[in-house]
C-alpha cells in the first residue's frame, strides 16, 4: 500500500516525564528486550522524516536510539520541565515539514498498521485544522497525532500567557478527529499495574 511520503512528516517523541507514577524511566521500560523510547522511534522512523526526541536527559538515551534520530536537548530555566506542552513547542521550533506527528514515548502497543491508517487520514484534513487526534470521552488524546507545524504561534502565545494544558490549547483551536479503528493502539503505560497487564499480554 502507498503511504504518505516521510518528507511531508516530521516526528517529535516527547521524553522528558517524570515516571512518578510509575516509579522508574518509562523510556527505558523493555518491551521484548526493547526500551520503549528506542522502539516507539524505530517504528515512526519508517514513516516521518526527521524524528525529534525532546528531553532533558539526551545523555541517558544517545546509547538507545539511532543515530538518526535528533535528540534535542529540553531547556529548564527554572530547573524543571515544565510539561508536555512545553516540550512540544521547543521541539516545534524545529521542524520545516507541514505535519508533525507527535507521540508520547509511553505508548508500547502503537502498531505499522495504524500509522498507515492515520497516514492516510492526513491527505483529507481540512486547511483550517490545525491538528487530527483522536478523540476520547473528555476531549482530545493530544500526544497521539498530528499538528499542523505552524500552529507554533498560537502555541507559543498560550504558554507565555501562562498556559501548559494540552486540552485548554485545543479548546482554541479547529481540530480534526483521527479515526482510530483499534483503541488499543493508544494504551498509555503509566503505572506498574498497566506495566503487569503489558507483561502478561507479552506471554
Ligand atoms: N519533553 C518532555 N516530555 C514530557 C514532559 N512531561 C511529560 N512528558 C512526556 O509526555 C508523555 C506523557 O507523559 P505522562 O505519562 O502524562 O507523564 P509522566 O511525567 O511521564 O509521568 P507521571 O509523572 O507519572 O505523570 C511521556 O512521553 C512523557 O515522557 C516534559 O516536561 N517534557
Ligand atoms: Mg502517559
Amino acid at each position: 500500500m502507498e503511504t504518505t511520503l516521510p518528507t511531508r512528516l516530521s516526528a517529535i517523541i516527547l521524553a522528558g516525564g517524570k515516571s512518578s507514577r510509575m516509579g522508574k524511566d518509562k523510556a527505558l521500560i523493555e518491551m521484548q528486550g526493547v526500551p520503549l523510547l528506542q522502539r516507539t522511534a524505530n517504528l515512526v522512523q519508517g514513516y516521518a522524516n526527521p524524528v525529534y526526541i525532546i528531553t532533558p536527559w539526551i545523555e541517558r538515551y544517545q546509547r538507545i536510539v539511532s543515530a538518526n534520530c535528533y535528540l534535542l536537548r529540553e531547556t529548564c530555566p527554572s530547573g524543571e520541565t515544565q510539561g508536555p506542552l512545553v516540550g512540544f513547542a521547543q521541539a516545534l521550533v524545529h521542524v520545516k515539514t507541514e505535519w508533525v506527528l507527535l507521540l508520547a514515548c509511553d505508548l508500547p502497543n502503537l502498531k505499522t498498521v495504524a500509522m498507515e491508517e492515520w497516514l492516510l487520514q492526513l491527505d483529507h484534513v481540512y486547511d483550517k485544522k490545525v491538528a487530527c487526534l483522536p478523540r476520547h470521552e473528555k476531549g482530545w488524546e493530544p500526544l497521539c497525532g498530528f499538528y499542523r507545524s505552524s500552529c507554533l504561534t498560537s502555541l507559543d502565545r498560550f504558554i507565555e500567557g501562562g498556559g501548559r494544558s494540552f486540552q485548554q490549547w485545543l479548546q482554541f483551536n479547529c481540530v480534526q478527529e483521527l479515526f482510530v479503528s483499534d483503541r488499543s493502539v493508544l494504551f498509555n503505560c503509566n503505572t506498574p499495574l498497566d506495566l503487569t497487564h503489558l507483561r502478561c499480554r507479552e506471554k
